[in-house]
């Protein structure tokens, strides 16, 4: 019985997983692939972004969400069962590519593929982690060494790791891959200097290709033939000793939101909240006056893009939701307030 391949595609959030997994899905080629998403906020943006893609090819069925709670520590509960269903369908996908959520350390997912029920039936191809390069370059994931030297003046017990840092960096050593993205917004000798540095961080021999808005071709991403789940010592993890990783040092909150009166109105205060608050990432959908279709909206940083995307159902609510994801100690009332504020009347 031949192996079905699995590809994990990983990186910090808003990194452009989901944009290079739509990439993929619309030049597969005839391969057929099913998808599980997972996502660390209450709402699956992404299953619901990917699902209606209008990808020929790609029904419902295939795109399995796995919402609420990174893979990483619901393995067992949620994704083996998902997987062995998978599996067991009369006809089975020929690949699996899994976007696991912004805040998930790859190693417990891929340690799972060496559970006995999956061992036999399956292989990681290979591990994609997709890098934001100007987030990289703008020290997002470095140490603040002000930051560090105020804490331990307060409180030297502390412990000091820098959990934007730990996630990125486990993502990057469990990599076979890496796709430095959004390299439209680098320039030529920024780029170099990240994959020297990204290189540098990794001890294995990795490939690093640059990329805008994911645009690979997936004879690249998939059919790496990497084996993955056979080489776990090889990818080191800030969280090998540690098999209770909570992911406590993130939160996040789902905003709910009448109609707005523009795209832009509410992207500006989305943005001034963003800033303000210091928040990671926020997504999701909303009603505009007047038009018939939802507006989905992303945001990475203060970065916002928004664009139509389908139809609101009959007698779907004209509700927008707008997930909010941070740092632990996020306001989130004040948040709440300020995002609800930016629509014409209370949902
Ligand atoms: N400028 C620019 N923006 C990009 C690029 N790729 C993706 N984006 C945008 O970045 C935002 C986040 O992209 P996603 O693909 O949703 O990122 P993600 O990694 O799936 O996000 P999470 O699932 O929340 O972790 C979206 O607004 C994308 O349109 C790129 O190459 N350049």
């Amino acid at each position: 019985m031949s192996l079905v391949s699995a590809t994990i595609i990983t990186g910090f959030l808003g990194a452009g997983k989901t944009t290079l997994l739509r990439h993929v899905l619309e030049h597969a080629g005839g391969r057929r692939i099913a998808v599980i998403v997972n996502e660390f906020g209450a709402l699956g943006i992404d299953g619901d972004t990917l699902r209606s893609c209008g990808i020929e090819g790609c029904t419902d069925d295939d795109v399995i969400e796995l919402a609420n709670g990174c893979l990483c520590c619901t393995v067992a509960d949620d994704f083996l069962p998902t997987m062995e269903k998978l599996l067991d369908r009369a006809d089975p996908p020929g690949h699996v590519v899994i976007e696991t959520s912004g805040l998930a350390l790859p190693k417990p997912l891929l340690r799972a593929f060496n559970w006995p029920s999956i061992r036999t039936r399956m292989t990681v191809d290979g591990v994609i982690t997709v890098v934001d390069a100007p987030a990289v370059a703008a020290g997002r994931f470095a140490d603040d060494p002000e930051a560090v030297a105020r804490q331990r003046a307060e409180d030297p017990s502390l412990d000091h790791d820098n959990p934007l840092a730990e996630v990125y960096e486990d993502q990057l050593l469990s990599a076979d891959l890496v796709v430095l993205n959004k390299t439209d917004l680098l320039d030529d000798a920024a780029c170099a200097v990240l994959e020297r540095d990204i290189a540098a961080a990794i001890p294995r021999a990795v490939k690093i290709l640059r990329a805008r808005e994911g645009r690979l071709d997936p004879a690249i991403l998939l059919g790496l033939g990497a084996s993955a789940q056979d080489d776990l010592d090889g990818r080191p993890s800030h969280h090998d000793l540690d098999a209770d990783h909570e992911h406590d040092d993130f939160e996040s909150l789902v905003v709910t939101l009448g109609e707005v009166e523009t795209p832009e109105h509410l992207v500006a205060v989305l943005a001034e909240v963003a800033a303000e608050h210091d928040i990671l990432r926020m997504k999701g959908f909303a009603a505009v006056r007047g038009k018939p279709r939802r507006l989905a909206v992303q945001g990475v940083g203060t970065r916002f893009r928004q664009q139509y995307d389908r139809g609101f159902a009959p007698g779907e609510p004209r509700d927008g939701h707008i997930v909010v994801i941070g740092l632990r100690g996020l306001d989130r009332a004040a948040i709440e307030r300020t995002v609800a504020a930016a629509a014409l009347q209370p949902a």
